[in-house]
Order: C-alpha cells, then sequence, then structure tokens
C-alpha cells in the first residue's frame, strides 16, 4: 500500500492522554498527492514469523519493544476478520490470527525524521496494509485512525484524502472518539495547490513527541490556545474550504502556524524548529500578499524549518518564480518534483526568467532577503491535495516472497526512490503464498476476507 503525508493547517500540538495518545485540541489537514510525496508499505505476515520485524528505508529497526508499533498489530488484529479462498473455504479463521508474526517493510519517497509528516504517511500506510491483509473491518467510522492515531497522532489524518479533521473527542478511557473524519474530499477544491520548500532534510533534533510533552508542563500559552482559540479556527476554516474563500483558508493556516510556533517559543527551555530561512520565507509571503492587495499564498510550518505555502492555480507559477529568484538552485537539479511548470531544463530556464513586477520585487528586495543567493532551499515539491491509501500491485513488494525478508535498498542519492517506480495499480485478491509452513498474505496486494 501506500499512503500520503499530510500538512496541519490548524496544528495538534500536545497530547492529553500519553498513553491513549489523544489531543489537547482538533486540527485540521490537507491530505498530499501521493505522486509527490508517500510512504510505501509491504507487510507479510506468517505463522512461521518468530517476531515481528519492520525495515524502514531499507534498514531494521527493532520494534519488539515499540508501544506505537505493538498499538497498531493488536489494534488492527482486534478487527481482523477469517481469510477466504476463491471457492469460499476459510482459510485462515479469525481466531488464529494472533498466532501469526508480522513482517513489514517500509520506504519514503521523501525525507524521513525531517518535519515532512513522515511519521503521519507511515504508520498510516502501515494500518491501511494491516488492514488489507488482516480483513479488518471497522465497527465504526474512523475506527481504523484510532489506531493509526496510537502511532502517531497526525497518522489519523492521512487514512483520507482530501480535507481531514482530526476530531480530539472526550472519551478519557478508551480514546474511542478521537478520531479522523473526511470534510471534503480530493476533488472539492482542485485549484488549490501547494509548493514546499525543503530548506532542511536533516532529522531534526527535538522529535513532535518529546517536544509537545515540554510544551504542554510548561507554555500556558498553549494552554490558552487549547480552550480558546482553536475551535473557532476550526469551524472559520472549515467554512472557508467549503466555500473555496481563499483568503480566510489562508489568513487562519498563517496564523494557526505562527500560534503553534509561538507556543514553542513559550515552551520552556523553547524549542526553535523555524529557523532565518523559514522567517524570510514568511516575509516574502506577507510581502507578495500586500503587493497582490489580498491574501494569494499562505505559508504553514511544522515541527521544522520546512515550509509548505498554499496557494490558488492562478498563482503557481509568479509564485514559484518568486521563490526561484530569492531561493534559487545554483544549477538546473533535474525537474521540480510534481510542478506542472518545470519538467526540464528549459522550462526551469523560462521560470527563473519569468519577468517578476519591479514594485514587487523592490519591495522583496527591502525585506532583506537578497536575490540569486543559493544553496538555501533544498529541494522544491509542487504539489496538491490527493486521496488517502492506495493499494498497490503485487511487483511493487518491498519483501522477498519466499522468504519475507526485506528486498529493498535506499538508493545512495536519495530519499527513496524515483518518483513513478511504484505505479499505482488496484487489484482485487492478492494471496501470494498461503502454505501451511510458507510465508503468508503479502499486503500490498490486498486482502482475501469476507467483507
Ligand atoms: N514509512 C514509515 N513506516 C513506519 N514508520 C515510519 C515511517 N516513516 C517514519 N516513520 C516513523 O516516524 C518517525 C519520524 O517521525 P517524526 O515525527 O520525528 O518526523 P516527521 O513525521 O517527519 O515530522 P512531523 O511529524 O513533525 O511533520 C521515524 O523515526 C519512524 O519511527
Ligand atoms: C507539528 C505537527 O506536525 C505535529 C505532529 O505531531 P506527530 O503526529 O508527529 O506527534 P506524535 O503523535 O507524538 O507522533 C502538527 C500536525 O501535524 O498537526
Amino acid at each position: 500500500m501506500s499512503a500520503p503525508t499530510n500538512i496541519a493547517c490548524v496544528k495538534y500540538w500536545g497530547k492529553r492522554s500519553i498513553a491513549l495518545n489523544t489531543p489537547i485540541n482538533s486540527s485540521v489537514s490537507v491530505t498530499l498527492d501521493q505522486a509527490d510525496l508517500k510512504a510505501v508499505t509491504t507487510v507479510t505476515v506468517s505463522k512461521t514469523f518468530k517476531k515481528d520485524r519492520l525495515w524502514l528505508n531499507g534498514v531494521e529497526e527493532d520494534v519488539t519493544k515499540s508501544k506505537r508499533f505493538i498499538a497498531c498489530v493488536t489494534g488492527v488484529k482486534n478487527l481482523a476478520t477469517e481469510k477466504l479462498d476463491s471457492s469460499g473455504e476459510v482459510l485462515v479463521d479469525k481466531s488464529e490470527w494472533k498466532d501469526y508474526g508480522v513482517h513489514v517493510s517500509s520506504m519514503n519517497t521523501f525525507p524521513t525524521a525531517a518535519g515532512l509528516a513522515s511519521s503521519a504517511a507511515g504508520y498510516a500506510a502501515l494500518v491501511a496494509c494491516l488492514a488489507e491483509v488482516f480483513g479488518a473491518i471497522e465497527t465504526y467510522p474512523g475506527e481504523l485512525s484510532t489506531i493509526a492515531r496510537q502511532g502517531s497522532g497526525s497518522a489519523c489524518r492521512s487514512l483520507y484524502g482530501g480535507f481531514v479533521a482530526w476530531r480530539m473527542g472526550s472519551d478519557n478511557d478508551t480514546g474511542a472518539d478521537s478520531l479522523a473524519e473526511q470534510v471534503f474530499d480530493e476533488n472539492h477544491w482542485p485549484k488549490l495547490k501547494a509548493i514546499i520548500l525543503v530548506v532542511s532534510d536533516e532529522k531534526k533534533d527535538t522529535s513532535s513527541t518529546e517536544g509537545m510533552s515540554t510544551s504542554v508542563s510548561t507554555s500556558k500559552l498553549l494552554g490558552y490556545r487549547a480552550k480558546e482559540v482553536v475551535e473557532g479556527r476550526m469551524r472559520g476554516i472549515e467554512k472557508a474550504y467549503g466555500e473555496k474563500d481563499f483568503e480566510s483558508f489562508g489568513m487562519i493556516t498563517m496564523q494557526d502556524s505562527n500560534q503553534f510556533h509561538a507556543t514553542c517559543l513559550d515552551t520552556y527551555p523553547p524549542i526553535f524548529y523555524m529557523n532565518d530561512i523559514s522567517k524570510s520565507i514568511i516575509k516574502l509571503i506577507h510581502t507578495y500578499n500586500k503587493w497582490k492587495g489580498k491574501i494569494a499564498a499562505a505559508y504553514t510550518f511544522d515541527a521544522g524549518p520546512n515550509a509548505v505555502i498554499y496557494h490558488l492555480e492562478e498563482e503557481g507559477e509568479e509564485l514559484l518564480a518568486l521563490m526561484l529568484m530569492y531561493f534559487p538552485d545554483d544549477k538546473f537539479l533535474g525537474s521540480l518534483v510534481g510542478s506542472e511548470y518545470v519538467n526540464n531544463e528549459e522550462e526551469w530556464r523560462k521560470a527563473k526568467a519569468w519577468v517578476l513586477d519591479e514594485e514587487l520585487l523592490r519591495m522583496c528586495d527591502a525585506k532583506g532577503r537578497s536575490r540569486g543567493v543559493g544553496g538555501d532551499v533544498k529541494k522544491i515539491y509542487v504539489t496538491r491535495s490527493g486521496p488517502g491509501p492506495i493499494v498497490l500491485s503485487d511487483e511493487h513488494s518491498l519483501l522477498d516472497k519466499e522468504t519475507g525478508e526485506n528486498c529493498y535498498t535506499k538508493p545512495a542519492d536519495g530519499n527513496g526512490v524515483a518518483l513513478g517506480v511504484f505505479g499505482i495499480g488496484l487489484i482485487g485478491f492478492g494471496l501470494m503464498a498461503l502454505s501451511g509452513a510458507g510465508i503468508g498474505l503479502i499486503g500490498n496486494a490486498g486482502g482475501g476476507s469476507k467483507k
């Protein structure tokens, strides 16, 4: 299976219960297109596997004590149904699944743990893939998202496409109502686009989990935000998205990003996720909006320095040209990922030569960022909203079909694989080799249960 990342417009920051991984406030995000960023995961299960194993980007991680991983496997197994063969015979009774070991191999097509929501895509892919293999059936809508939430909070939102809310819920005993809900699907607002400026692809020094824990115990501003601010913003942004009102959508998105980073600064000791490059992106966007006379672009930053700039299609080329003017790549390094405008060197030169308004440039120059200084932005994605998890065909398996061992190696030069290598193909049942001694069920191929 593959699963998307998502970038929140109203941020999740702070846990109500660490054990249940429930939040102190609701949040809402845009699911991004998997053509550009995704986690790809294969699951194989077998009775012969001695222990559960996970390979991430080709390297094995010990998951035998991972609370997050165990919660996902156990949670999905609890919803499992029996596995049938094509004639309707029971191959695996649901009571037997507990004896099956799980092998998982997963890779991200973008930097891992760098504030680009790799944990969201990764745990959503894991839960969606396990659900296929075990034929899991939800007893109420959103139940699988309550399981993904226990892997990583933001992962619950990656189980759906489009515009997705994570309702904080009120059940403090089970967390069963702290779940994701699709507010609008990915086809609702096709003109909405996103430019991602990767300022750093290094692993961040304060993880979200650790950062929000310190914030909850030390920041009064965070408590105020959760109590007094978020619900109004949730209502406002859902209305704005529904009405395709970019100005309101953009305003709330920017204000909420700023408030999230203000709570980080209010945390003791303070946490700094944005750096000077992030701040100069913020200044450029405000200058651009001032020049436009309206909110035409809106930035948001997760727990890292990388910027996501939401905008409408009509501003896409101009904004990209503006970014390339102030954050250029020195030479053409290949097409901008996902870009409709820059797919070869000629288009890249054209984008760089785009004639930006003199007054706009004068206003931007006055904000202190010099034109043409390269090296600060490592990579640019030009993307949009997309669907939730997708079933891939067998040929994309990251686990060896005979042995169930990892067969994926991360290329030396990048994050994951070249785009397009993992094609998207919906197939039906993909029972690979279910024999008494052999490997069980290959999860990126779809389930075989009664549904
Ligand atoms: N494809 C994947 N499959 C399973 N687990 C993954 C996958 N990708 C990332 N993870 C887990 O998520 C962790 C990274 O999460 P972290 O929250 O630190 O970064 P992030 O998700 O990239 O950033 P953020 O959530 O702040 O945007 C990894 O160390 C790994 O444990
Ligand atoms: C800033 C954020 O991206 C924080 C995401 O935090 P995580 O979901 O990664 O945290 P855990 O639940 O501890 O795994 C905001 C958001 O995505 O809403």
